[in-house]
């Protein structure tokens, strides 16, 4: 079974356990009441490389990566130190997460927040608006095509933004062929868990311009976002990066000052 499988099999059974205490129609009725979701595109367009901060605990690759007792600090931080999207992650076996996480951080920051996980069905598109996500990941890796352009029409009808994310040129025809809009072009090899920064400057060439194009993992610092930006990223994705930091808030402000330096090579659109 591959790291990817594994994991999804994991967040099923915790799915089925929440499912069995809050049905369906009870979801779905609690995203239709959810304060309508923010415009992420909006956000992601603004002048410059954006930084996306990411809630990360731990990780398959790494193991535990911080502690993490107050998410909404984080956040807070973040947002304050010009973060233009927070990322949660709500996997909570191998990542340490928690929809409670995603509640936390949606409380304190008004920038638009993404839940990261591992989308497989309708339930966690609605469980994902009903707890304030903005933004859903959608793998494509994932996914079979009819499932993941079923779950894009269902992101965007609730009115969130999808952030399809690609690890090769075939995944990325299939993101473009679902209608995505916002595609994250992840270093991180789903099979060997290694990181290639280069693979997106292989993938974003071959993206319309209109595409938003999110660099995932590997910012360990301000010359990775410079050199994913030469390669034409609208904004950077970081996890491990600002959580080992030490002080993640200075971390932020150093990738949004190199994002919104004159000598960062401007998005293409
Ligand atoms: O981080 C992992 O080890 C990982 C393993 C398997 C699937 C997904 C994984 N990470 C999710 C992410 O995409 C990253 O958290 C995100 O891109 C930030 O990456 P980084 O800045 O390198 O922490």
């Amino acid at each position: 079974m591959s790291v990817l499988e594994s994991i999804i099999e994991g967040v099923r059974a915790d799915l089925a356990e929440r499912e069995a205490d809050v049905p369906f129609e009870l979801i779905k009725e609690r995203a239709a009441l959810a304060v309508p979701a923010r415009d992420a595109i909006a956000a992601l367009r603004a002048p410059g490389v954006g930084v996306i901060a990411e809630v990360k605990r731990s990780s398959p690759s790494k193991g535990q990566l911080a502690e993490i007792a107050d998410p909404a600090e984080l956040a807070k931080d973040y947002a304050e130190a010009g973060a233009r999207m927070i990322s949660v992650l709500t996997e909570r076996r191998r990542f340490g997460g928690s929809l409670a996480d995603l509640d936390a951080v949606r409380a304190v920051v008004d920038v638009p927040v993404l839940r990261k996980d591992f989308v497989v069905t309708p339930y966690q598109v609605h469980e994902a608006r009903a707890h304030g996500a903005d933004v859903v990941l959608l793998i494509v890796a994932a996914l079979e095509q009819n499932a993941l352009v079923s779950l894009l029409d269902r992101v965007e009808s609730l009115g969130m933004t999808a952030l399809v994310e690609v690890h090769n040129e075939e995944e990325a025809d299939r993101a473009l062929q679902a209608g995505a809009r916002v595609i994250g072009i992840n270093a991180r090899n789903l099979h060997t868990l290694e990181v290639d920064r280069e693979v997106f400057g292989r993938i974003a060439p071959g993206l319309p311009n209109a595409v938003l194009k999110i660099a995932e993992s590997g910012v360990r610092g301000p010359s990775d976002l410079m050199t994913y930006a030469g390669a034409g990223a609208d904004a950077v994705l970081v996890g491990e990066g600002l959580v080992t930091s030490g002080d993640p808030r200075t971390a932020v402000t150093q990738l949004v000052t190199a994002g919104s330096h004159p000598a960062c090579p401007r998005p293409s659109r």
